[in-house]
């Protein structure tokens, strides 16, 4: 692969390597701690850039993405970064067009309809040459986070952005997405394998960018049973996860991944062998029971419920220490099992990272 010869290597020295240490089951002072969705609409400063810019061109600006990535971590001490971008800019760099609606969302005015569609995809995507801007980001936004800490890179996985490019939007059913698997099982096969390869690309090319960490979001796993997940779901990330890996063994390196599958419990044993380091989990799933089924095995991420960051700070707080015992301080990163929502309290997301904070540290001295 051309872009792994292209690896920046004047960066600024990482000050901060909690996340990465968790990451790899290595012991660290405090549990570190991030938020899905941490650059967002709960952010007054957040709204006040975004305001009057079309969503997917700010995506397309580096200099934009940097500072939206940057934004949370002048708030809070945040252990990581996550770049700001979308899951959805991958469909369009396979030729799809998506435009952002407000107040409804990611729209595709023409989804996927049946297995000839296939045929508008672009067989061959040029990741650097499509999603170039991305990288740039990456790359823009390691150099001015000044190693304060690392920076993630991310996607979509192929099962979740297939049900995008069907849906045309979002979906509380995905029944137009699911009828493809039951209806459409080789075509579906197929367009997660083009999605796959693309895919690898992409984290690849993050990496070259300067990306110390990758999360891949099954956020759609939630809508597929066990045995639709064993078809269509879990190959694909196992896939994703080995070929990064092996390409990024031979130019020696070691990028910790993170597979979160939402709603995907059924699946936890499985997740925790599908050579991720680390399995992020919403909150439908109790720490200690997640800790047994994935033995040891790797490191967890989540799971407060988001909404429990509408209650007093008090009451975060108990919750927090709950979860932090639950799990225990070492191979754990603590976050949300799910994203922030545009109505919550900065405040109280500070409130939930120095808890996070304080609560481990002292768990860590016992
Ligand atoms: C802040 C934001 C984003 N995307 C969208 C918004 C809100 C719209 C706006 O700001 O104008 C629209 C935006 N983009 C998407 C949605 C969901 C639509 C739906 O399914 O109904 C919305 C509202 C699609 C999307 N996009 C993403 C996912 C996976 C995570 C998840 O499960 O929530 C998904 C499903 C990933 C994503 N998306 C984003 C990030 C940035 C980094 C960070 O977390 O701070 C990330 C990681 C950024």
């Amino acid at each position: 692969l051309i872009f792994l010869d292209h690896i920046p290597k004047d960066f600024p020295k990482l000050k901060n390597d909690a996340f990465l240490r968790a990451c790899h089951g290595q012991e660290t002072n405090h549990v570190p701690v991030w938020c899905m969705r941490q650059a967002g609409r709960y952010l007054p400063e957040f709204r006040e850039f975004r305001a009057g810019k079309d969503f997917f061109e700010t995506c397309r600006s580096p200099a934009a993405c940097c500072e939206l990535t940057l934004q949370p971590l002048r708030r809070f001490p945040f252990d990581a970064a996550i770049i700001f971008s979308d899951i959805l800019v991958i469909p369009q760099a396979m030729g799809m067009d998506v435009q952002m609606v407000a107040g409804k969302g990611p729209t595709f005015p023409e989804p996927l309809k049946e297995p000839e569609d296939l045929l508008l995809l672009q067989p061959k995507v040029d990741v650097n040459k499509e999603l170039g801007y991305v990288f740039k980001a990456i790359t823009l936004t390691r150099h001015k986070l000044d190693g304060k800490v690392p920076l993630i890179g991310f996607t979509g996985a192929p099962w979740t952005l297939m049900a995008y490019m069907i849906e045309g939007g979002g979906s509380t059913t995905h029944s137009k997405a699911k009828r493809w698997l039951y209806r459409h099982p080789e075509a579906s096969h197929k367009l997660l394998k083009m999605l796959t390869d693309v895919i690898v690309e992409y984290l690849l090319g993050q990496v070259a960018a300067g990306a110390q960490a990758l999360q891949v979001f099954e956020s759609h796993a939630g809508c597929l049973g066990p045995v639709e997940f064993q078809e269509f779901s879990l190959p694909y990330l196992r896939d994703i996860a080995r070929k990064v890996k092996d390409q990024l063994k031979e130019s020696g390196q070691d990028v910790p991944m993170i597979v979160f599958a939402k709603d995907g419990h059924y699946g936890l044993e499985d997740l925790s062998q599908s050579h991720y380091e680390v399995v992020g989990l919403d909150w439908t799933i109790d720490p200690r029971s997640a800790r047994e089924r994935t033995g040891g095995k790797v490191s967890l991420q989540g799971n407060m419920d988001p909404c429990a960051l509408y209650a007093p700070k008090e009451r975060i707080s108990e919750i927090v220490k709950k979860m932090l015992e639950g799990f225990g301080t070492r191979g754990y990163i603590a976050n949300l099992g799910h994203g922030l929502y545009p109505d919550m309290d900065p405040e109280n997301v500070g409130a939930f990272v120095e808890a996070v904070h304080t609560h481990s540290r002292h768990l860590n001295l016992k």
